[in-house]
């Protein structure tokens, strides 16, 4: 058979799904990893795509966008494949099977193509299995998925358990929510002009359309706005710092929030532990012309010495907040790694604590829907002697639901949605006492 012109996309999808699935790595390191030739559009000979082969930036888009519809529906593709398949296929075929199925059920691709492509992907054994299975998906059309309970079969098990303990029947909306791709958000700097196209959003954020492109927006290379998800803005806008103040940011790659606190004329110190990430951090400051020092460190050993007026801390954690941005965390993550996450957490508030000045402001952000990495935090907080500044909806106009009776703010995905959503964060803002 033929293989398709357009297989460098799904060979580079079949790479970034057996990356995530396989090797349980990020998919933003899978497709930092893809070789890519830099050029936007390359018109391949047929079967020329070979594995490890350099793909155009279209084909990687192309890819990404396939790889992240089979990760979001994985669960609803493999209850369509389940009657085909008698026993389980190796990995490179469940795979093809997903990236078939997506294309056929999920995003409109003519079923030969779909099916030929799928092909392509697999050693000649299971050519047959994969022609067989997938024109029976074709027949079936889009119709196959539903009568499915698509929000319970694309959510680990453990995850539906903790929200619906956390958040009672909003469980389901929350799951919904993380079948739609996010929108872009941007942040902009003070009297920049928003791009055309965007919506305002009480928040003040910027919102675009699902599959924006940022760096093709008029602006971006002058440092007009930089990229960040409506809750992710409110973190810093409640620490609400002053021109002048001396400021941490303890946890600060790749620098939103850096960016918001150097914005509103903070004398800001942004302190990560990553090298790596150190440099992106540096790169997106410099190209928003924002001044920040940026200190590479473990925040929980770190000791500058005086103590700071005002300290964000956005925590590393399971990023389960995240899902509609990532959908490769629900396949990475395991319950495990939620105690891991809050004890980290727990150590870093102790150590930010110890770096207020007394009197000074704490702002605690995680982008976790679990409770142990948010609500369980309070307490620890207030043995570390950090007294709750309650929140009060005034401060953040359009989402007074978000605000918790005792002052915390809890988002989640499933807010705005007829808008487009946001991420799911827990943040809660302290003061040291005086
Ligand atoms: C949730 S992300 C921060 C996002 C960032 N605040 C923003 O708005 O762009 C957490 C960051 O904390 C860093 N990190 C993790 N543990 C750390 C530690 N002990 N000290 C400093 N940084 C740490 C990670 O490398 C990661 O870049």
């Amino acid at each position: 058979m033929a293989a398709p012109t357009q297989n460098p996309a799904r060979r580079a999808a079949a790479a970034l799904l057996e990356a995530v699935l396989v090797r349980h790595r990020p998919l933003e390191e899978a497709l930092d990893a893809l070789p890519t030739d830099g050029r936007p559009h390359k018109v391949r000979e047929k079967g020329e795509a070979r594995p490890g082969a350099a793909v155009s930036l279209r084909d990687k888009a192309a890819g990404h966008r396939i790889a992240a519809a089979v990760l979001r529906r994985a669960g609803s593709l493999d209850a369509v494949l389940e009657p085909f398949i008698r026993r389980e296929p190796p990995p490179v075929v469940r795979n093809a099977l997903r990236i078939g199925a997506a294309e056929l059920l999920l995003l409109a691709t003519p079923p030969h193509a779909a099916v030929a492509s799928a092909v392509d992907l697999v050693p000649q054994p299971f050519a047959g299995l994969v022609n067989a299975v997938l024109r029976r998906v074709a027949e079936a059309g889009p119709a196959a998925l539903e009568g499915l309970d698509a929000e319970r079969l694309d959510t680990p098990g453990w995850l539906w358990t903790a929200w619906h303990a956390a958040y009672g029947p909003a469980v389901r909306s929350i799951a919904a929510a993380h079948r739609v791709e996010a929108p872009l958000d941007l942040s902009l700097k003070p009297g920049a002009a928003a791009p055309e196209g965007g919506e305002a959003l009480p928040s003040g954020t910027w919102r675009y359309p699902a599959g924006t492109r940022v760096t093709e927006l008029p602006g971006f290379a002058e440092g007009a706005f930089w990229v960040q998800d409506a809750a992710a803005a409110l973190p810093a806008r409640l620490l609400d710092v002053r021109p002048g103040e001396r400021v941490a940011d303890l946890c600060a790659a790749p620098g939103g929030k850096t960016a918001q606190l150097a914005a509103a004329g903070a004398q800001v110190t942004a302190v990560e532990r990553d090298p790596k990430r150190a440099a992106r951090l540096r790169e997106n400051l410099e190209r928003l012309r924002l001044p920040a020092e940026v200190v590479v460190a473990d925040a929980a050993q770190w000791s500058p010495g005086e103590g700071f007026d005002a300290i964000l801390l956005d925590a590393p954690c399971t990023a389960t907040g995240t899902i509609r941005r990532h959908p490769d965390v629900p396949h990475l993550k395991r319950p495990k790694d939620v105690p891991s996450a809050a004890e980290l957490q727990r150590s870093l508030l102790a150590a930010a604590a110890k770096l207020l000045r007394p009197g000074g402001r704490l702002v605690l952000a995680t982008c976790s829907l679990q409770a142990e990495e948010g609500e369980a935090h309070l307490g620890a907080a207030a043995a570390l002697g950090l007294a709750l500044d309650p929140v009060r909806p005034e401060e953040l106009p359009g989402l007074a639901e978000a605000v918790a009776p005792g002052g915390t703010l809890r988002t989640r995905p499933d807010l705005w949605s007829g808008r487009g959503g946001m991420d799911g964060f827990f943040v809660a803002r302290f003061r040291a006492a005086l």
